[in-house]
């Protein structure tokens, strides 16, 4: 028996003798009780009081329970936080000793109440000598009650011991001396909880014996739940003074099979430990190349591998400085390739620690409001810019009205030429981090080129709308919506930054003109038939030539732009000399005007690599990965002989072969392949690899060193 198990079974004699001491107060209490002048209840009154009485204090446990426990995790959240602020790993809690150790608090008050009261205001049924009756019975009611949580408090100290102690590694690894200091910290945080619960119910036997009215009553529910507070704070604190380290004495060497037995054991529940570990922290691994994915990745570049490296090794990679909801003032080091601010704290013992906060730039001191947890950073809300950086930040810049409170747009607060190079120091960062090629190969980003327009560009918007509340009338909304009475719960348009809850719009300041004039009347069939959605929805509109006319690639007399809302309509789009047109709820590119531009760069960037016309070496064949409804092998298939797209999609590559068709493009010329673009050589095994280009606007695919590698383009759309 080593030291670690002889101390359990102290703790669970410690326990029993607790136990027991409770149990005797309150039997003798009872008897004290019963001798006071009835000797005799009839039995079926006893019973019938007992089980009114065992119902009534059910109930009013619970509700007291309910109450009891929210204050207790304020408590245990404010002891965390301190413990936390003074570099602590944070107070923990045994939840189910702390369960118990409240519950008793509520039978006090129970008892009392009824004590007081004895007349059951809450029953209209009346009981012969009934109050008498619950006045006697509710000691016995609380000697079962106290006797169940301290049956289970030993069983469970008994069977799971380990549980006292606070980590894995401080248990294997219990020195006597430590084991004495932990053995305080038991007896004040738990058998201290139980001595000082059956004090706690002294006042009431005295109350019931002396029949000192509601004074008593009321003295006797503020000292329970001081003495509740109190318990529940040395608990918190008296987990913490566990302070065991060190290496472990076994002073019994145990027998080779039992030995066996145990490192078995042991292994499996490090294997267990492990796969729960594993499990927490995979739930916490993004995707790669996901929004999450990129945002970690620049977290992890200010914070610096070696510094995540070795919270997760000793892991605290999850243990936040911050609490939930706590608003905090921050200093903004970095922006991510989000355009969300990566801020952090300023104060010089801070845990390394990173606070993502959106419409806020480097350099400047923000303040906000924590919402979210995560591997060694919080999510939080944008609420103020304390400090502002002067240089970058000009807030008569912004053009719309909902700016930071949208989650659509970051930088409207910078200048243009700002806005360009953030983009383009997203583009270093991408190949830096997803290329996988080395540093050397890397082609120079160029700067980005602007976009003509930059707001009332997007030819695409989704604004959304949720659906009537459970507890709305549908009859009655109906008779309300169809007089064009929008209900006040309904809103339409985009989500609030970082929340999944929509607030009403009237505009969108980068969504073309031709889709800003049909919001109202599309918004408002939203209002007029939204008695008939059972779920919230998304709506489309597209900004589309009118597909009616008779498509000219070449006369552009005829366009005219409408707003397109059905997913499964043809979208018509010139871009320079092409027409291409695509189904609604598939992908094009969304801001239009500077399509001419990217394809133009597209193409003059291969030829640049080719100047002599006359260069046999010149590409005769160009490959378009990723080919959608086929823009760029479209647009750059004058300068080929033979141009293929590759797309996954069936429905793109109908549309893509049309496009060409529509273009006037031979089918000889141009073929659409559908395929896997990671599988390419299997697509195009028929191009000459020496003679062909490949270009790709996906962000997903790396180039094979086999084709020519077009220069990258970083653009602003
Ligand atoms: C961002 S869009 C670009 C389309 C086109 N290059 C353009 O700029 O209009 C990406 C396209 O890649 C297609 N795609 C996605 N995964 C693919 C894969 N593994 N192989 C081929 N195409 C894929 C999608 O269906 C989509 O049409």
């Amino acid at each position: 028996m080593n030291t670690f198990i002889r101390s359990c079974r102290t703790q669970l004699v410690a326990d029993t003798v607790a136990i027991t001491f409770l149990l005797v107060v309150q039997i003798v209490l009872v008897y004290l009780l019963w001798m006071k002048d009835h000797f005799f209840i009839p039995p079926e009154l006893l019973i019938a009081g007992f089980i009114e009485t065992v119902l009534v204090t059910l109930f009013l446990q619970v509700v007291a329970v309910v109450q009891l426990l929210l204050v207790t995790w304020g408590i245990f959240g404010f002891c965390t936080h301190q413990a936390k602020s003074k570099g602590d790993k944070g107070c923990r809690v045994d939840v189910k000793d702390l369960f118990f150790g409240v519950l008793y608090i509520p039978f006090c008050l129970s008892g009392a109440f009824l004590t007081a009261t004895a007349s059951r205001p809450w029953s209209t049924r009346p009981l012969e000598g009934g109050a008498e009756i619950f006045v006697r019975t509710v000691p016995l009611t609380l000697v079962v009650f106290t006797v169940i949580p301290g049956v289970y408090v030993v069983y469970h100290g008994s069977q799971s011991p380990l549980l006292r102690y606070p980590t894995r590694t401080t248990r294997s690894s219990v020195s006597p001396a430590a084991l004495g200091t932990a053995r305080i910290g038991i007896f004040v945080g738990h058998d201290l909880k139980l001595v000082v619960t059956g004090l706690l119910l002294l006042p009431l036997y005295i109350l019931l014996i002396m029949d000192l009215g509601k004074l008593m009553t009321i003295i006797t529910f503020v000292l329970a739940t001081l003495t509740g507070a109190g318990i529940i704070i040395l608990l918190t604190y008296s987990k913490r003074t566990y302070p065991i380290r060190g290496p472990g004495k076994r002073p019994h060497a145990p027998s080779p099979l039992s030995q066996e037995e145990k490192q078995a054991k042991r292994a499996k529940a490090v294997a267990r430990a492990t796969a729960k570990r594993l499990k927490k922290q995979r739930g916490h691994i993004p995707e790669v190349c996901s929004p999450e994915d990129v945002r970690w990745t620049d977290i992890v570049s200010l914070l610096g591998q070696d510094v995540v490296d070795k919270a997760a090794e000793d892991g605290s990679e999850f243990n936040s400085p911050f609490l939930f909801k706590s608003e905090v003032e921050l200093e903004v080091k970095a922006i991510s390739s989000n355009g969300e601010g990566l801020a952090q704290s300023d104060e010089e013992d801070s845990k390394p620690w990173v606070v993502v906060v959106p419409f806020c730039l480097p350099g400047e001191r923000v303040k906000c409001r924590v919402f979210k947890n995560d591997r060694m950073h919080s999510l939080a809300d944008f609420m103020q810019i304390i400090r502002p950086n002067s240089v970058l930040r000009d807030d008569e810049r912004v053009n719309c009205k909902y700016f930071s409170k949208c989650g659509g747009c970051q930088y409207q607060m910078l200048s243009y030429e700002t806005q360009l190079a953030f983009k383009r120091n997203v583009v270093v960062k991408a190949y830096k981090n997803y290329s996988g090629l080395p540093q050397s190969v890397i082609p120079e980003i160029q700067s980005t080129i602007g976009s003509p327009l930059q707001y009332g560009y997007r030819t695409k918007i989704t604004p959304h709308f949720q659906a009537p509340p459970p507890k709305v009338d549908r009859i009655a909304l109906q008779a309300q919506v169809e007089s064009g009475d929008k209900p006040d719960w309904l809103q339409i348009g985009f989500n609030i930054q970082s929340q999944n809850k929509v607030f009403d719009i009237e505009e969108c300041p980068i969504a073309t003109p031709v889709l800003n004039r049909a919001l109202p009347e599309i918004f408002q069939n939203v209002v007029k038939t939204i008695h008939t959605y059972k779920k919230g929805a998304t709506l489309l509109l597209r900004e589309s030539l009118d597909t009616s006319v008779d498509p000219d690639p070449n006369d552009t007399s005829k366009d005219t732009k409408l707003c397109i809302t059905n997913n499964h309509a043809s979208i018509r789009e010139r871009v320079g000399g092409f027409l291409f047109e695509y189904v609604a709820s598939s992908f094009f590119q969304n801001n239009n005007a500077i399509l001419p531009a990217l394809t133009s760069y597209v193409r003059e960037a291969i030829a640049s690599l080719y100047p002599d016309p006359n260069d046999s070496s010149r590409p005769t064949h160009l490959i378009d990965t990723y080919c959608g409804s086929g823009l760029f092998a479209i647009t750059l298939s004058p300068d080929f002989s033979t141009v293929a797209g590759i797309e996954i999609s069936a429905d793109s590559i109908l549309y893509a072969k049309r496009n060409a068709k529509l273009n006037g493009i031979a089918a000889e010329k141009m073929t659409f392949r559908k395929g896997d673009a990671a599988e390419i050589f299997k697509t195009v095994s028929d191009f000459p690899p020496e003679k062909t280009v490949m270009e790709e606007l996906s962000g997903a695919y790396r180039p094979p060193r086999k084709f020519n590698l077009v220069q990258q383009v970083a653009i602003g759309f």
